[in-house]
Parts: C-alpha cells; sequence; structure tokens
C-alpha cells in the first residue's frame, strides 16, 4: 500500500463559517474507506475539494507517488488523473440499455481522437462483461436502464465510473434508498473494486460501514474526530457524545 491522497491542514470558510478546519486525510492505494459524521460535518465539501469544485483556502492536497498538487486544477484535469466521483442520485441514460451505457463510459475513457482510430475489437466486449459481473448485472445487459430498480441503477453508476479505470473512487450516500439486500450487494461491489484501487465512501448507515470492514474516518466540524475501526471509533467518548447520541446520527 503507497500513499495515493494526502489532504493535509486543509481548511475552508463559507461567509465567515469555517467547514473545514485543518482537514488531514491520507489515503493509500489500495484501500477501501469509510468517512462519517454528523450533518454539516464537512463530508461533501473534503469530496468537494479533492474534485476540484471547492477550492480551499489554506493546505495541501497532494496525488500519487510523485506528490503533484491537484490545488491548481481544473474539476476536468483532476477527473483526468484518475479521481472519480459517484453522486447520491444516479445519473445513468435511462433511454440506453445497460449495455450501451458501459460501453459510452469506456469510449468517454478514451477521448474522442482514440475513438476515432479505434478499431473495434473483442476487448471493449470482453471488458463489458467483466465491468457487468462485478456490478451484478450480467443477466440485465439488454435491458432498458429506466427499467432498473434504484439499486441497480446505483450498480450501472458504479459500472460506468469503473469503466474509466479511477485510482480514487469516490462515493456519496450509496446505501440511501436501498434494500437491505440491495445495501448487502453494494457493499459487495466496492469492497470488490477497493481491492485494486482506492475506494472512499461516505455513508450515514453503521450496519452498511460495518460491512464494508475498513478504516472508519469520523468527521466533526471540518475536522478528524477519530480514525480507526469501527469497533474503535465508536468506543471513542468523543464521538459517541458529537455524533452516535444524536438522533440525525
Ligand atoms: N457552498 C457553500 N456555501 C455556504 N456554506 C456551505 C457551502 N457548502 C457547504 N457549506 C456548509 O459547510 C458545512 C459542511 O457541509 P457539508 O455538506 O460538507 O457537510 P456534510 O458532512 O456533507 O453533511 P451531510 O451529512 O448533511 O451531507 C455545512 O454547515 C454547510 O452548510
Amino acid at each position: 500500500m503507497t500513499s495515493l491522497l494526502e489532504v493535509s491542514g486543509v481548511s475552508k470558510t463559507f461567509d465567515g463559517f469555517r467547514a473545514i478546519n485543518d482537514l488531514s486525510i491520507q489515503i493509500s492505494e489500495p484501500e477501501l474507506r469509510a468517512i462519517i459524521g454528523p450533518n454539516g460535518a464537512g463530508k461533501t465539501t473534503f469530496m468537494d475539494i479533492v474534485t476540484g469544485k471547492t477550492k480551499p483556502d489554506t493546505g495541501r492536497v497532494l496525488w500519487g507517488a510523485r506528490n503533484e498538487s491537484l490545488l491548481g486544477l481544473s474539476e476536468a484535469a483532476i477527473a483526468n488523473k484518475g479521481i472519480g466521483r459517484k453522486f447520491q442520485k444516479p445519473t445513468v441514460f435511462e433511454d440506453q440499455t445497460v449495455w450501451a451505457n458501459l460501453n459510452m463510459a469506456l469510449r468517454n475513457k478514451r477521448g474522442p481522437f482514440a475513438v476515432l482510430f479505434h478499431r473495434k475489437t473483442g476487448e471493449d466486449e470482453a471488458r463489458i462483461s467483466q465491468i457487468a459481473s462485478e456490478i451484478g448485472l450480467t443477466d440485465q445487459l439488454s435491458r432498458m436502464s429506466g427499467e432498473l430498480s434504484h439499486g441497480q441503477k446505483q450498480w450501472l453508476e458504479i459500472g460506468m465510473l469503473l469503466a474509466q479505470d479511477p485510482r480514487l473512487l469516490l462515493v456519496d450516500e450509496p446505501a440511501a434508498g436501498m434494500t437491505a439486500e440491495e445495501r448487502e450487494k453494494t457493499t459487495d461491489i466496492l469492497r470488490h473494486a477497493a481491492l485494486t484501487r482506492a475506494v472512499v465512501v461516505v455513508e450515514h448507515d453503521m450496519e452498511f460501514v460495518r460491512r464494508l470492514n475498513c478504516k472508519v474516518t469520523v468527521l466533526h466540524e471540518g475536522h478528524v474526530l477519530a480514525e480507526g475501526t469501527l469497533d474503535h471509533v465508536t468506543a471513542d467518548s468523543t464521538v459517541i457524545d458529537v455524533y452516535l447520541g444524536r438522533a440525525d446520527a
């Protein structure tokens, strides 16, 4: 495991309110990491900073073995470095089949010029089959994506991100709106994806986080409150006070 992402001493103030406060988080490659914390803890803002949507006031965001700073880069340039982000709401093309959605994602990865000169081989088909198997949609490839269940749409979107071979995948509340069975399958998909890359999951559902069985970072007021196994952080009295004891946890 080597360091892939290093966020250190990052702060961000919105209209005088310090949403991120001297935040330091380091993610290895490969790694599966869960980020939890109460509403307003800064989880979304952390992902916004990593993906370049929000520029921090101070601090460093370093990427890869060469410790390249991501701070001066556009959102598109950061995505091209290999950082994929899955938002809470699935955004698949509903009037296209599952196969077509995955195929489109593969073509996007290649870029317009490579697509122009690309001679279609069995390679794409093999990659689509492999991804479909990883996300449990092998028997759904010819279905219209709009007909899929909410959980299946989420898996398809994860598959579309995997088609782009990200080195870091940021996933925002994947369990929201899923059945218990879908949640279970989603943890399997994310754990498998994290065998070969870094996957960072923001999630409120503790059962889901327990099944992820990974290192957990607890954020509070834009700062890391505790870090370690789920058992370790949930036994921490400050975590209990500010998060687990609260009605919105
Ligand atoms: N663009 C913005 N302008 C003003 N305030 C913002 C902005 N973005 C975030 N904030 C504030 O920063 C704080 C952190 O928000 P953030 O969305 O990162 O928290 P979160 O941990 O993701 O919360 P939740 O679990 O509710 O999604 C909140 O108080 C929020 O209102």
